[in-house]
């Protein structure tokens, strides 16, 4: 379908999916937890904690379970942050539903990260990575070489020590943003802007920054082809390739709830 195709698209009705995303920060020690997703949906991409909102179950309640079950990171429910969320919608077809997902950080846990056979935790760099640059990719780590020769960054905690006791061994590499979902390239360095304090935000973006006082974003991306492949020259990443027609809003309320199934594509906020 041709991108100009997809983009006269009337709006329609579609049915939301609804997903979690957590992604651990650890602001004294300046670094970000994200796992390496070694099977089903996903394999083989670096991203936040979560899965599909079991029926009858709570948004963060789900986000709370599907982080402790893929890190081992126990998360009170108080101290869950809300930070926004991701509306991914394929144009290829009319039926898929919308996958909503929303997004949470962390600062206080219980436990230790631990690789599960779903997925390898991995720390980055906080301040190096609040700008989507071509880093060198990060390690793939795979089921039989986890306890194997990885760097110190894989090492898991030896039993009975806290992770934040450990002396940090390597500099951290910055997130690789390249063995992520696309659409992460956009609104993950966004968020991290946001939580920084100003003098460490780039320049360029101190300005966008300071209009966003709003407390959640929404990001809004429509898939064309549906594929997800890593594009870059000289260095510069293709964040819009397999997007189409895509929006990030700061609002102050996320219209939790009103999007199911009700909400027709490109008037929410
Ligand atoms: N384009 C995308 N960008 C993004 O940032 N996160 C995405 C994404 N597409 C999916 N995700 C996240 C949402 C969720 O955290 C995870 C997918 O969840 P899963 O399918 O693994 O759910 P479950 O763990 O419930 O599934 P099972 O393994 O079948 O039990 O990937």
């Amino acid at each position: 379908m041709a991108t100009t195709d997809a983009m006269q698209l009337p709006p329609k009705l579609k049915t939301h999916k609804q997903y979690t995303l957590v992604i651990p920060l650890d602001l004294q020690r300046d670094r970000v937890l994200l796992g390496y997703k070694l099977r089903g949906f996903g394999q083989g991409k670096y991203n936040g904690f979560g899965g599909k909102v079991e029926q009858g179950e709570s948004i963060v309640a789900a986000a709370i379970r599907e982080l402790h079950e893929e890190s081992g990171l126990l998360v009170r429910e108080p101290d869950m942050i809300q930070r926004g969320a991701l509306l991914l919608e394929t144009v290829a077809d009319n039926s898929s539903p919308i996958l909503e997902i929303h997004v949470f950080t962390v600062d206080k846990w219980e436990g230790t990260e631990n690789a599960t056979d779903e997925m390898h935790p991995t720390w980055f760099s906080l301040s190096e990575s609040l700008t989507p640059t071509s880093a060198t990719p990060a390690p793939i780590p795979t089921p039989n070489v986890i306890s194997g020769s990885l760097p110190s960054s894989f090492l898991s905690t030896p039993p009975g020590t806290e992770a934040h006791d450990l002396p940090l061994a390597l500099p951290l590499q910055p997130i690789p943003y390249h063995q992520m979902w696309e659409e992460s390239r956009v609104w993950l360095p966004r968020l991290l802007q946001n939580l920084m304090p100003p003098d460490l935000v780039p320049q360029e973006q101190q300005e966008e920054q300071q209009q966003k006082k709003k407390r959640y974003f929404i990001h809004h991306v429509q898939f064309i082809g549906g594929v997800d492949r890593d594009v870059s020259s000289n260095g510069e990443y293709s964040v819009w390739h397999g997007m189409g027609e895509r929006r990030l809003d700061w609002v102050d309320e996320l219209p939790v709830g009103e999007w199911d199934s009700r909400r027709t594509f490109g008037r929410y906020p």
